[in-house]
């Protein structure tokens, strides 16, 4: 199992009452595997993505990578060494170009990556779908099609095994949403990642391994 999430509890503090977001929420995923969780706008989606990728802390319950405490590991180093995030709104440096904004996780990491960071970061721009001229293109002047494959590639640059999407083809044609998740695939199913998107689209729930429906705080598996 390479991630483990144990009785995770998350809410709100309204007036004296609790708004519970999460509760007692367990579920666990392994590497080779193209994961999808389905729920509603507002359901928690989000949140759950948040503790997944310790961009927030959770009241109660923890998440285990590999089995250790990403407490432990410390939030800040599992961020930079283990774990990929693709945001909804891509969240790219405006004024870099698509390769400048590869090499950001490149230079912040501490994992074995190769010494030739900008050759790197050009063939996974490719791999892709970024040819050369448009790696050398602000962000901003890319379709949002091309900035969601920049920011898959940003999430790859570092070598992790684990990469965690928050609905990522929600800015994105039919035909640029199936191609994204082809790459989501073949990310799982050729190269062995483990691949955990949440999402409201029944589509994308139907194409993954695994699909788990998050629905008043608790997630149930989906048929
Ligand atoms: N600061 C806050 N105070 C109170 N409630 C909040 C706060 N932030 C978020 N919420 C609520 O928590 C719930 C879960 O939010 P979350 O963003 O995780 O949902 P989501 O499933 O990702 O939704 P969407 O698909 O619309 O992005 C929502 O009902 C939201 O209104």
């Amino acid at each position: 199992m390479i991630l483990e999430a144990k009785d995770l509890n998350y809410y709100y503090q309204d007036g004296e009452q609790r708004r519970y977001i999460l509760k007692d929420t367990s579920i666990s995923f392994e590497k080779g595997k193209f994961y999808t969780i389905l729920g509603q706008s507002g359901s928690g989606k989000t949140t759950l993505l948040s503790l997944l990728s310790a961009l927030d802390s959770p009241h109660s319950g923890e998440v285990l990578f590999n089995g250790d405490d990403i407490k432990k590991i410390g939030y800040e180093k599992y961020r930079r060494n283990n774990v990929g995030i693709i945001f909804q709104s891509y969240n790219l440096v405006p004024t870099f170009t698509a390769v400048e904004n590869v090499l950001v996780p490149m230079s912040i990491t501490e994992n074995e990556i190769p010494e030739d960071t900008k050759t790197v970061a050009y063939n996974l721009l490719d791999y892709i779908g970024i040819v050369k001229n448009k790696a050398d293109r602000l962000v901003n002047r890319l379709s949002g099609g091309e900035q969601q494959r920049v920011a898959i590639a940003r999430a790859l640059a570092t070598n992790v095994e684990l990469i965690l999407a928050d609905e990522p083809t929600g800015n994105l044609d039919e035909e640029m949403e199936q191609e994204i998740i082809e790459i989501f695939k073949k990310l799982a199913h050729e190269h062995g990642k483990c691949v955990i998107v949440v999402t409201h689209s029944n589509e994308i729930a139907l194409q993954s391994d695994q699909a788990f429906r998050l629905r008043k705080g608790v997630l149930t598996s989906y048929e």
